[in-house]
């Protein structure tokens, strides 16, 4: 019988980093990994941020697989297995609660395949010091307590030693920071796996958020969208997607919101038209309202 496959699982609330920080993993080139990778939308953007640089990668989306998608990430699993990988990641949903994802790999169907050699947490520094009541959303706080280890993402030039001290010392949790070198000895030493993992506790929330799944085979006019999207962002948590501008035919752009700031940058691959996911409160976001204005935008009929 072959020796156990690795698994890390990343989690982490919406847009707080797990797809960059997955990607340096695969970047240095030390195993041969392949990768799960949930998003919580019907459009999954971040299996296509990924693909390319990994093994195999599946995407699982339209829910969570902490909870609504468990069956799935348990076939998702013996299916990678099957490209006889060196380890597996497994990019979490934002919304999701890592604790579930645990409860999947120790299925009796797997676990002899399988060994979890940590539950790691990706914490967005930014977010914290724009949004300091985050650090009390259920989500967020499963999420830091069901992990091992916790990795500070967009700490900028700062000094993120307060943090890093109060996040370890409240959720008795080793924290790094992605600035560092990656500690691939850490990682996967097998030292994971000892987080809180009780099954009884799981938040499973998905219910608060409401989530726009949006495409347009016509390209929109660039000041247009970014008014729109400037009118979404209090209501928003994340938006990211390909959009294809007026300005700049054949030129597709991947565009990241996390709150209120947005990116564009070059889409690495040919897209065509657009490709968008909007992720709020459900109480907050008005998904009806968001997909009537970006489609009078690409019908020309925006004001
Ligand atoms: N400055 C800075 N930006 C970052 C860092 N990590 C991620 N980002 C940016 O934050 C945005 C979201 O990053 P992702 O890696 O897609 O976040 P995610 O957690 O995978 O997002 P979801 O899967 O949608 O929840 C992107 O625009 C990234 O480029 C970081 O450490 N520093």
């Amino acid at each position: 019988m072959s020796a156990p496959v690795p698994v890390i699982v990343v989690t982490g609330f919406l847009g707080a980093g797990k797809t960059t920080f997955i990607n340096r993993l695969l970047d240095s080139g030390q195993r041969r990994i392949a990768a799960i990778v949930n998003d919580f939308g019907a459009i999954n953007v971040d299996v296509e941020l990924i693909e390319g640089q990994v093994d195999a990668v599946i995407g699982l989306d339209n829910g969570c697989i902490c909870c609504s998608l468990q069956g799935d990430l348990l076939r998702a699993l013996k299916q990678v297995l099957a490209h006889d990988p060196e380890a597996i990641v497994i990019e979490a949903s934002g919304v999701s609660d890592p604790r579930g994802i645990v409860q999947t790999l120790a299925d009796p169907v797997l676990w002899a395949d399988l060994r979890l050699d940590c539950t790691l947490c990706l914490i967005d520094a930014e977010d914290i010091a724009e949004t300091p009541e985050r650090m009390d959303d259920p989500v967020w706080r499963a999420q830091v307590q069901g992990s091992d280890f916790a990795f500070l993402s967009k700490a900028g030039d700062g000094d993120a030693s307060a943090l890093r001290v109060r996040i370890g010392a409240g959720f008795r949790v080793r924290v790094f920071d992605t600035r560092d070198a990656l500690p691939m000895d850490v990682l996967f030493s097998g030292a994971g796996g000892t987080a809180a993992h009780d099954p009884a506790g799981i938040v499973q929330d998905a219910s608060r958020f409401a989530s726009l799944n949006w495409e347009s085979a016509a390209p929109l006019p660039f000041n247009g969208f970014q008014r729109l999207m400037e009118d979404l962002a209090p209501a928003l948590y994340r938006a990211k997607g390909f959009v294809s501008l007026i300005e700049r035919p054949g030129a597709p752009l991947l565009f990241q919101m996390v709150g209120r700031r947005a990116t564009f940058e070059p889409a690495a691959k040919p897209v065509a038209g657009c490709r968008l996911v909007l992720i709020g409160a459900r109480e907050t976001f008005d998904v009806e309202m968001a997909r009537g204005r970006l489609t009078a935008l690409a019908e020309g009929d925006a004001p």
